[in-house]
């Protein structure tokens, strides 16, 4: 996954150009006017001076008409940019922005209102933090707002960044075009369609049983402390995803060396990921640290993860699957076809699987964790969804997907998180892909836009005590849902750029809570509050616990062979 800061741009399928674009992005309008002025003037006065007083009438004339012409654009009206911080020469506001810029952003949009406008370098920057702003940008004019940014210098080496001829590869980077569409629908009707779903949902139920075990048998029986998100949540997550990927489970007594090095993979390109390079925001300096010791790194990383995918893609090859219940995502991508016919390139099947594997397994096991951390600082919450599960699915087997439509209060509680905890809380970067207006502000073609979900989550303006993890603010509201059509919350985005594995995300991650909160009598040691449970953040790839959240004392709720592993 991208991060925000990102700088090189991806692809040229918005239809801009670029150099319209970056010109227009460095627009100040008043040294502009000026330039207009100081030149349409000399321009005037030279041809004046060759019409009056030489026999160049011709020459005269051009010189007059040109001017004109440049004084006629000139008197546009200056952009009325939406307020904000100026920052300084230069940089810009850059140097302000903190290591929290979801909060720092906040407290902008607190100060400023909701539509903000900084330079980052030479590139304007706009924040928005509002849900009639966010309607506007991501509904009305969501076609201009759908733009990536310029992509990260890590991106070169882990998302397969655009070839020679500007083709993309992936759907994160990809522009709005025939490619975008061809990679959605290849998410919605094959990736994560309905039907695909539906083949792995018995291996869904068996991993989430394999975490309750997990959580059982390393707490020693419910007494010692368990790290939830490295032992059971990513687990659980990433075995599920590459189970679609390629019918393989990295965590468990199967494929334990392959899985260690697979782990340790994804675990470095995460954190290579959200590296904040300086060549990100000023492309100049890109010569000099493609010699870094972190840019080779990221080459010599960037190389075993393209060999990993390179063999997955080789094995697929070697043993195509004819059923289609029984097809991976390797089997899909290797016989997706664009619109036109033409086959899809290895390079692109690669950037595919990699960003599955990367989204489906940190954001899964990251809201998870959040969502639990709140319940158990909240007990009362926490009993309120035991007492729902027991009376829908009762306390004689697990919980089930398709118990999820009777699971009303499980959906408040994933919606309060969302609100309180958004897991990429400004989105992905966005960029305006030409000169706009929102709310009588000119928006720049190029801006970097901000979408500041966890801002809009805390506003004193959109929500009472917003501090407060509180679900039942949700339980009434049939109107709040995660597809993000109300923009009140929006856990997964919204419009075309919305997250493209939605259903299987939002899937597991309900699932999954029903399972621990069904499966454990969560409780403390004698003196320790509930509040006494951390949630500070960690600003990443995804907005993660700073202090990983632990299991403290377990009792089983259900017959105890239900938790021995199969
Ligand atoms: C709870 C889990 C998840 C959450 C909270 C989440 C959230 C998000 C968000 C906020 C975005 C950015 C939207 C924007 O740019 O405006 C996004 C994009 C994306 N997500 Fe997810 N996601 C989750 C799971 C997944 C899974 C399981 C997959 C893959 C199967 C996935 C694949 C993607 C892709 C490919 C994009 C880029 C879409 C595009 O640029 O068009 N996500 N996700």
């Amino acid at each position: 996954m991208q991060s925000i800061f990102s700088r090189k741009r991806t692809s040229r399928g918005s239809g801009l150009s670029q150099n319209v674009v970056r010109s227009k992005a460095r627009e100040s309008p008043a040294m502009v006017q000026l330039e207009k002025l100081a030149c349409g003037g000399v321009l005037l006065a030279l041809g004046a001076h060759f019409v009056l007083n030489t026999d160049r009438f011709v020459v005269g004339a051009a010189l007059i008409a040109v001017a004109l012409l440049i004084l006629a654009s000139g008197s546009r009206r200056p952009l009325r940019l939406p307020p904000g911080p100026r920052g300084i020469p230069v940089l810009g506001y850059l140097p302000f922005l903190t290591e929290m810029p979801h909060k720092h952003m906040a407290e902008l949009a607190q100060k400023y209102g909701p539509l903000v406008h900084f330079r980052l370098g030479a590139t304007p920057a706009i924040i928005v933090a509002s849900p009639a702003m966010m309607r506007e940008v991501l509904g009305a004019q969501d076609q201009i707002f759908s733009a990536r940014p310029p992509a990260l210098l890590s991106s070169k080496y882990f998302a397969y960044t655009p070839d020679e001829l500007g083709r993309s590869h992936g759907c994160t980077a990809a522009q709005l075009g025939p490619y975008f569409r061809n990679v959605r629908r290849l998410y919605s009707t094959e990736m994560v369609s309905p039907k695909r779903l539906n083949f792995f949902k018995a291996s869904r139920a068996e991993e989430m049983q394999i975490m309750v075990s997990t959580i059982w048998e390393a707490s020693h029986g419910g007494r010692q402390p368990v790290e939830l998100r490295r032992f059971a949540f990513i687990p659980m997550a990433n075995n599920i995803t590459t189970y679609m990927i390629c019918h393989k489970r990295y965590h468990g007594p199967e494929q334990v060396k392959e899985g260690q090095e697979v782990q340790s993979l994804i675990n470095q390109v995460t954190r290579m990921l959200v590296n904040v390079s300086l060549a990100n925001f000023f492309p100049i300096l890109r010569p000099f640290t493609q010699f870094s010791t972190e840019e080779r790194k990221m080459a010599a990383v960037g190389k075993r993860v393209d060999a990993y995918l390179q063999s997955l893609l080789d094995e697929g090859r070697a043993n195509p699957l004819k059923d289609e219940s029984e097809k991976t995502i390797i089997d899909v991508v290797l016989g997706f076809q664009r619109d036109d016919g033409t086959e899809i390139d290895d390079r692109t099947r690669k950037c595919l699987v990699l960003e599955m594997l990367l989204a489906g397994t940190e954001s899964t096991a990251t809201m998870v964790e959040w969502a639990m951390a709140e319940l158990l600082r909240h007990p009362e919450v926490l009993k309120k969804l035991q007492r729902e599960l027991d009376v829908v699915v009762g306390t004689s087997r697990f919980v089930e997907e398709d118990d999820m439509p009777n699971l009303p209060y499980l959906t408040a509680i994933f919606h309060e998180t969302s609100r309180l905890h958004p897991v990429s809380p400004l989105l992905f970067p966005h960029e305006c892909a030409q000169a706009t207006q929102i709310d009588g502000y000119d928006i720049p073609a190029g801006a970097r836009v901000f979408l500041n979900t966890w801002a809009m989550g805390r506003d004193p303006k959109t929500w009472a005590r917003p501090e407060e993890f509180d679900p039942e603010r949700f339980t009434d509201d049939t109107n709040v849902d995660h597809k993000g059509k109300s923009f009140k919350i929006l856990p997964f985005g919204a419009g075309r750029r919305i997250c493209a594995g939605m259903p299987l995300g939002y899937c597991l991650v309900k699932l999954a809570l029903a399972h621990i909160v069904q499966s454990f009598e969560w409780t403390f040691p004698e003196g320790m509050n509930p509040k006494d449970i951390s949630i500070e953040e960690n600003f990443g790839v995804a907005l993660t616990m700073q202090h990983p959240l632990r299991s403290y004392l377990l009792k089983p709720r259900l017959p105890l062979h239900l938790y021995a592993r199969n």
